[in-house]
């Protein structure tokens, strides 16, 4: 039922009580006459209007200074909805607007769901909705209200999930609020947050996580779900829609990695600007401080430069002080290295940004991609017993050994080393496809090493057949015995893998030169093979292409043919009008997209589409017959006709002068 001080629902979903209609309440019955009825706002009428609802059923008589009231009460960006919830219960103060929500926020789109509305009825805010929220307030949204991870770090105890770990509603970007959650709140893919276990620890942790459950919106993969006739039940001719499109997988790839990337935090702790770049999203999945590999603790962002508005992965080396001006310098030798096989280094600089002072590494960002480490060594993995370290194919190492000689090839000839050779720095950013990861690092922060070039060229094969040894045992620490390593790497690979990664291993030896282009030499034949696997791959992408190609002109067309039909400003012109000789332009639109069967159903027909809008786009001579809605008016016209009045209204429509008559 709904609860007192409430307009009553009409519609009897609404009656089962959903949490979010209590703490709307908050009008009491003294002020209803002077509130609109909601099942005015939502339905148009109330049932109950004349059987004791109390409140006003016209919406013009809402006096105005209620409305000025409720204005006042709008929900905006310091209400504290907005408040991540976390922190509020932490009992932090909400975050000013100014320090805590990015430019960026704001126009959001993507990721600005209808139901961030609903999680406003959840807060202090409710009063807004009524009267400010009609247009997102529509039926279908009005039974999903929030997210019930979200709601109970306000309101009810914290959501558990199956392992008992209790999670305040937190954060996960791939976690949609427009369908309905489970109590878990995960629905679709959803990416390992390692604060969901412990939201504080993001706080101690330096990657500033703030609790945006419900927020963001992933886009609706299952529009283009493949269903439709299979191929052996189609002519040789025929085509599936799925045919004219990129593949599934790949597209919904491409759109996983577009989201990734232009994913906002919009009420984050962390520092709105780092020099040039806004928009931080924290990329590591552990909030532990590492300072193994570069000697401080290293964390990771995704960021938006305001130069030039791409996006780029932050390194920030937590407390590092630069006491040499030329460490920093070294950058510039690691701009040159443009290769394949290397996460592209742009820029390096020192900030105090984060409130202490750190050394920032601008990179290349590659959406969704993973370390070697967590890929194979179940590294960054939430769940112990989740591990699934499986085996790595002879041919996906023979793979991984020729990117990184590429690699390591054009970091030599550049007459630098790459010095961080190791699984958990090592960036999979494709199926099967990698890029070392962090090189430029230790060449600033151990500056003053007293090692040659060489010496540390020589120290990389090394450290490259260590990692491949590490990785075929799929065990982080096997290195810790190299003879049961090698005899584990023996028993599981061939012996020409067995011999190039020995080979490699003595690369410190002195009787012989070793150097990465006698190793490349030394593969040729793998090299041979992963070249081909590349061109194959190539071709793919190219017909994948292909098929997209089609769809680009059509839009251009179909944004035409939207531009002049019915345009409200030319509704008494008499070029535009029932007898105009655009006027069959209209009727066209008619004619591809709002035909019906003989039981009076729409054609819903993709093919009768593209079929109509190719004819159109080439001109054809072929004839149809356009016949306008009230029947009056029937034109027998050529594809062409129709095309060259297309031309002509929208070259007319290009003029600015056209408006003044
Ligand atoms: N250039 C980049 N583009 C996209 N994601 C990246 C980039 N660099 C790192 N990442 C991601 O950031 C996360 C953290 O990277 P990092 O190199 O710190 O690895 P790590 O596993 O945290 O290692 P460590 O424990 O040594 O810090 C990883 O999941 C990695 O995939």
């Amino acid at each position: 039922m709904a609860s007192a001080g409430k307009p009553p629902l009409d519609d009897s979903r609404r009656t089962t009580g959903s949490p979010k209609m209590k703490t709307r309440g908050v009008f009491g019955t003294e002020n209803a006459k002077d509130t609109l009825c909601r099942n005015v706002t939502i339905y148009g009428r109330c049932r109950y209007e004349d059987k004791g609802c109390a409140f006003n059923h016209d919406p013009l008589k809402v006096n105005a200074a209620n409305q000025a009231e409720l204005n006042k009460k709008r929900f905006n960006v310091d209400s504290p909805s907005f408040t991540p919830s976390l922190l509020s219960g932490n009992g932090t103060s909400a975050p000013k607007k100014s320090t805590t929500i990015s430019p960026k926020a704001a126009s959001a789109a993507p990721f600005q769901p209808r139901v961030a509305a609903s999680s406003r009825s959840n807060t202090s805010t409710p009063t807004a909705r009524q009267e400010v929220g009609t247009p997102d307030w529509t039926v279908a949204d009005v039974q999903e209200f929030v997210p019930q991870g979200f709601e109970g770090a306000h309101v009810g105890p914290l959501q558990g999930n199956g392992n008992g770990i209790t999670s305040p509603g937190a954060f996960d970007p791939f976690v949609t609020a427009s369908t309905p959650l489970t109590a878990a709140g995960a629905v679709g893919p959803v990416s390992a947050n390692p604060y969901a276990h412990d939201p504080t620890a993001a706080l101690g942790g330096g990657a500033f996580f703030a609790n945006q459950g419900g927020f963001q919106q992933p886009v609706q993969y299952h529009l283009y779900a493949p269903i439709g006739p299979h191929n052996q039940n189609t002519l040789g001719y025929q085509r599936n829609v799925h045919d004219l499109f990129l593949p599934n997988d790949f597209r919904e790839e491409l759109q996983k990695k577009a989201a990734a990337t232009l994913q906002t935090l919009p009420n984050t702790t962390l520092p709105t600007q780092v020099d040039y770049f806004h928009s931080l999203v924290p990329l590591d999945l552990s909030h532990q401080k590492n300072a193994a590999t570069f000697g401080f603790p290293s964390w990771v962002y995704k960021a938006q430069s305001s130069k030039d508005g791409n996006f780029y992965a932050l390194r920030r080396l937590e407390g590092f002080r630069l006491t040499n001006e030329k460490a920093i310098r070294s950058v510039q030798a690691w701009k040159r290295v443009c290769n394949g096989s290397v996460v592209t280094v742009h820029d390096a600089f020192t900030s105090r940004s984060f409130q202490d002072s750190s050394l920032i590494f601008v990179t290349d960002y590659h959406p969704l991609s993973k370390t070697l480490a967590e890929q194979h060594l179940g590294a960054g993995n939430r769940f112990q017993g989740r591990q699934n370290n499986t085996h790595i194919p002879e041919q996906v190492l023979w793979g991984y050994m020729t990117q990184i000689a590429n690699a390591l090839k054009s970091i030599h000839t550049n007459g630098l080393a790459a010095r961080v050779l190791e699984a958990s720095k090592v960036l999979l950013t494709g199926k099967n496809r990698i890029r070392l990861n962090a090189c430029a690092i230790l060449d600033v922060v151990q500056f003053d090493s007293q090692r040659t070039v060489a010496d540390l060229q020589k120290q990389d094969l090394v450290n490259f057949g260590q990692m491949i040894v590490t990785l075929g045992a799929n065990s982080p620490n096997v290195m810790h015995n190299p003879t049961k390593a090698m005899e584990h790497f023996t028993r599981a690979y061939s012996p020409q893998m067995k011999n190039s990664v020995f080979w490699l291993l003595n690369g410190l030896q002195k009787d012989q030169e070793r150097t990465i282009d006698l190793f490349i030499t030394g593969i040729s034949s793998q090299l041979m093979s992963t070249f081909d696997s590349a061109l194959h791959l190539d071709d793919q992408l190219t017909s994948d292409l292909s098929r997209e190609l089609e769809n680009g002109r059509l839009v251009r067309l179909m944004t035409k043919l939207n531009f002049i039909n019915e345009r409200p400003e030319y509704e008494h012109d008499r070029q535009w009008a029932e007898n105009g000789e655009r006027y069959f332009l209209k009727i066209f639109r008619d004619y591809v997209f709002h035909q019906v069967d003989a039981s009076g159903d729409a054609v819903v027909d993709l093919g009768h589409v593209l079929t109509c809008l190719n004819k159109l786009d080439a001109g054809s001579d072929e004839k149809i017959t356009l016949v306008s809605r009230d029947e009056q008016s029937c034109f027998i016209v050529s594809y062409k006709e129709v095309k060259k009045a297309l031309e002509s209204s929208f070259q007319a429509l290009m003029k600015p002068t056209r408006r003044m008559h």
